[in-house]
């Protein structure tokens, strides 16, 4: 296989921009055969925009678009073959759920029976075949967005571009839309681009994650990657559940990545990994995910754990306590260093109160350095 049949969309040096201003300059991807892979960042990233080039909503100003191995530049939209799903569900309100999933194919003038095996298979597809004669306004949010994937998976495209699709939906039906929509896109093995900026969201429904900043790729990774190993201070904020404490960096130690770090606030000396070398005395941050932090109440157990190898300490004090069901997040601090620690709620002693004094500990090999 060449590389250009491993991949169904190649974006090559694109720029794309508005009026005076490009949003994306230069940008490489290539996006595998189907796979799912999500567009994430802050909103205003270029996500959207990214999209809409490989849509054909918006030219390039320098590069191309390449699907299945050709050029698009010459291409309209219409025969890209390409289908979207916006999180505006966009059906047409005077029309059955048969007529709008139908009307794509009406318009290419299909035999009718081929149209309605068509229509019923794409319907069934998303659990919706017992719907085909209701309206619009007689189903739910969530009714509606999956007729809206069949109205696009019933023209069978060679790619799925996917706009913010659950956005619109409430927190519940959100989480349930989005295992189908994994389903279903996993039956069809259909290539698909997902823009979010939810970084959940990503995580689940990803084979692979572009984490965009500015209109560049800040890291191009596999959720599991991108989680464990940010490649940046952005890409941990960004996937979240991060403890940054901010440090001076002293020096790397002889095994391969260990270093050490000078934390600002506490003075203390800390352990961690760093896959590259900083200047002297050069702010960073030292990272660490709240749910590998752990903690004791007990002083003779943290003098003990102080003196253990392997382990980094931090003495707090409670701030606030949140109950979240199955877990519990504690927040605590060391003079103005903030610290976050999240545990199953059945582990956290219900007498925990904020003003306590608590003692943090969490592997050394479980901390990044990140600038
Ligand atoms: N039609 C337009 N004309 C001018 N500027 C635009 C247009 N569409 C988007 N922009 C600008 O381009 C930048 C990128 O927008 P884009 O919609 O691609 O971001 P995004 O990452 O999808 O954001 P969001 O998550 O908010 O949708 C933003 O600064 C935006 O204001």
């Amino acid at each position: 296989m060449t590389a250009s049949e491993d991949y169904s969309i190649e974006l090559k040096n694109l720029t794309l921009g508005y009026g005076e201003r490009d949003i994306i300059s230069g940008l490489n991807l290539n996006v595998r055969r189907g796979e799912i892979l999500s567009l994430l960042g802050p909103s205003g990233c270029g996500k959207t925009t990214t999209l809409h080039a490989i849509a054909g909503l918006i030219a390039p100003r320098q590069g191309s678009v390449i699907i299945d191995g050709v050029d698009q530049t010459d291409v309209p939209i219409n025969r890209r073959n390409v289908g979207m799903v916006f999180q505006g569900y966009a059906l047409f309100p005077h029309m059955t759920v048969f007529n709008n999933v139908s009307y794509g194919l009406r318009i290419k003038s299909l035999p009718k029976d081929q149209i309605r095996e068509r229509v019923a298979r794409a319907l069934t597809l998303v659990g919706m075949d017992k719907f085909a004669h209701r309206k619009p306004k007689e189903l739910s949010g969530g009714q509606q967005q999956r007729v809206a994937i069949a109205r696009t998976m019933v023209m069978e495209p060679r790619v799925l571009l996917l706009d913010e699709p659950l956005s619109n939906l409430d927190a519940k039906l959100r989480q349930e839309i989005r295992g189908d929509l994994k389903r279903i896109l996993r039956d069809l093995s259909i290539t698909s681009v997902f823009v979010t900026h939810d970084q959940e969201e990503a995580m689940f429904l990803s084979d692979r994650i572009v984490l965009m900043k500015d209109g560049e790729i800040a890291q191009f990774s596999s959720p599991r990657e991108i989680y464990n190993s940010p490649a940046s201070a952005f890409a941990a904020a960004f996937l979240g559940n991060t403890n940054f404490i901010s440090a001076k960096w002293l020096r790397q130690t002889p095994d391969s990545t260990g270093c050490e770090v000078s934390a600002v606030e506490t003075g203390q000396v800390l352990k961690g990994r760093s896959a590259l070398s900083f200047a002297a005395e050069q702010p960073v941050y030292l990272s660490v995910k709240h749910d590998r932090v752990d903690y004791t109440l007990s002083r003779e157990e943290f003098l003990a754990l102080r003196g253990q190898a392997g382990t980094s300490t931090m003495e707090c004090r409670v701030v606030d306590i949140h109950f979240l069901g199955h877990v519990t997040k504690i927040e605590c601090q060391a003079g103005n260093q903030t610290m976050t620690v999240l545990r199953s709620s059945a582990s956290v002693a219900p007498d925990l109160a904020a003003g306590a004094t608590i003692y943090l500990y969490w592997p050394e090999d479980e901390s990044l350095v990140l600038s």
